[in-house]
């Protein structure tokens, strides 16, 4: 049996921060880890996404700017190459190096609870290794993809987000099952690199459901222009892959079929659960587990369990996962040393906010805080106001094509902004300035005198500041 302060159990983005920020703090701390230390972001999620898609929207660019012209299609083999680099070719030596360099100690093997404070972990040689934890445990094991029960889907071997980041070569033909960030993203990264046919099969009638309808709009239309096969309101009804590895026939609930070389599965992701011993502690054994604002499991007696990253299933977002792993390691360290633990960086205030994302589609879709659904919902007294981006002059300086839109959601009673969305192409670094905005709850009043330079795209602050009265 060995004793540390404080076990974390999963080495994803959320786990390492937390086991690096607790062990910077003083306490002796252990990470178990099952695969690669770097977990799913690392290696098969946003790391290879956007390496694939890099060149991909740097070609839309080009094609927007009078003058440039490509020298041709775009060569996948040298992208697949510099993914290769990206994902240290799926090697986790340097993350153990960096793990060993802030004190932390990574045991190899899959960790399960096994009652209060005490973690058991299977070794690669079926060895069993008992942790305990004077302090904190903090699980921190992510997400695995979601497959939908459709007749013989499961059986054809589809791909999920590892094989379609990790991909040898770009199919010439590949459906998709879904319409939110995965699919969008992925099925514009393989048109782009090459494939020929890609047929998106979209359950409802829109993409990216959870972010202001426009987006999904414009990211559809885009998607279509770039050659992409859109089906909206259908879905995978039978799979068929008579040879491993060979062609797919996809039954539509439609009725007729699509043939391709590759199914990949992007329906959503479910929290890393199974057989991780929470039934020995008294909590569900699947699903997602839920936290309080401390990030500390609800309904576990004396608070020694956390739960951060994908698999409390707030909002599955790398950087959300770090943000609620400093949030937990500054509240475990604050416990163990028996000083207040109520301090303003110890709670939770950006998930509940609404998180930011970029999802990295051509156009970028940009979004912050709650749509303007989500804020009538809540109650709000709602005012909402709308640019078109390309009538900046920065926008329109980008490139003839260039097309963009952006929305603030209002909170009229305080004047302050409930949520800010962009979608325009590279409008990934606008967001930071509304993600300030929204968590500062500065007014409009404010934000008057936040002047931006000229001519750049966020002059379309200004623009949305005026259109509101200003
Ligand atoms: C294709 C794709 C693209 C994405 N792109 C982005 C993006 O651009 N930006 C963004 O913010 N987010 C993105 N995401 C989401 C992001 O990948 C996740 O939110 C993030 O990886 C979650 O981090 P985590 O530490 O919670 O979990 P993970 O990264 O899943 O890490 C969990 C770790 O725990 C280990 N583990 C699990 N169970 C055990 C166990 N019992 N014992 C020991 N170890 C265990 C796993 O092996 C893994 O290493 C993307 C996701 C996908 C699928
Ligand atoms: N750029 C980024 O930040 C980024 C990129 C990729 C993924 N992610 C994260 O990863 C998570 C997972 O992404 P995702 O795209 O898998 O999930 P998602 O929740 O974004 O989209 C799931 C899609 O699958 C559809 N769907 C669900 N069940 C289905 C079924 N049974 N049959 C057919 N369609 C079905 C949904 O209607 C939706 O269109 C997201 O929550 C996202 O936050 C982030």
């Amino acid at each position: 049996m060995d004793v540390f302060d404080v076990i974390v159990v999963g080495a994803g983005p959320a786990g390492e921060v937390a086991a690096g920020r607790v062990a910077a703090s003083g306490l002796s701390t252990v990470i178990v880890e099952n695969e690669l230390a770097g977990g799913e972001c690392s290696y098969w999620a946003c790391m290879p996404s956007k390496a694939l898609l890099r060149p991909v929207d740097l070609a839309g660019e080009v094609g927007r700017v009078t003058g440039l012209r490509l020298g041709g299609p775009i060569d996948a083999a040298a992208v697949l190459a510099r993914r290769d680099a990206v994902v240290s070719h799926y090697d986790d030596a340097g993350q153990a190096r960096w793990l060993d360099s802030a004190g932390v100690t990574l045991v190899r093997g899959t960790g399960r609870l096994a009652g209060p404070r005490r973690v058991e972990v299977t070794t690669a040689d079926g060895g069993t290794r008992t942790l305990v934890a004077n302090h904190a445990v903090l699980l921190a094991t992510g997400s695995r993809p979601v497959i939908p029960p459709v007749a013989g889907l499961a059986a054809a071997r589809p791909w999920t987000n590892r094989e379609v980041t990790g991909v040898r070569a770009v199919p010439d033909r590949i459906v998709v099952i879904g319409g939110g960030v995965v699919a969008c993203e992925m099925a514009q990264a393989m048109r782009g690199l090459g494939a020929r046919e890609v047929t998106m099969l979209v359950r409802g009638g829109e993409l990216l459901g959870r972010t202001e309808p426009f987006a999904g709009e414009m990211v559809a239309r885009s998607l279509a222009d770039q050659g992409i096969d859109i089906r909206m309101h259908e879905s995978a009804e039978k799979v068929e892959r008579p040879e491993p590895g060979g062609e797919v026939t996809v039954r539509l609930a439609s009725g007729g079929t699509v043939t391709a070389d590759e199914i990949l599965v992007a329906a959503g992701r479910r929290a890393a659960t199974d057989d991780l011993g929470l039934a020995s502690v008294g909590l569900p054994e699947s699903g997602p587990i839920e936290v309080d604002e401390s990030m500390r499991a609800s309904g576990v007696a004396d608070g020694w369990l956390y739960a951060i990253g994908d698999v409390n299933g707030l909002a599955l977002l790398t950087h959300m996962g770090k943000y609620q792993a400093r949030v937990a390691a500054d509240v475990v360290a604050a416990r163990a040393r028996g000083e207040a633990d109520d301090r303003p960086g110890m709670r939770d205030r950006a998930d509940r906010a609404g998180a930011p994302q970029v999802v990295f589609t051509d156009p970028q879709v940009c979004a912050v805080g709650r749509t303007e659904a989500q804020a009538r919902a809540e109650g709000f007294d709602v005012r909402v106001v709308e640019y078109d981006m390309e009538q900046v002059a920065g926008g329109y300086l980008l490139g003839d094509g260039y097309r963009g839109k952006a929305k603030a959601v209002v909170d009229e009673r305080r004047r302050v902004l409930l949520g800010v969305t962009f979608v325009a192409p590279g409008a990934a670094e606008l967001l930071h300035a509304a993600t300030i905005a929204v968590t500062s709850e500065a007014t409009l009043d404010d934000l008057w005198h936040a002047v931006p330079a000229y001519p750049t795209v966020s002059e379309v602050w200004l623009r949305l500041l005026e259109a509101y009265g200003l």
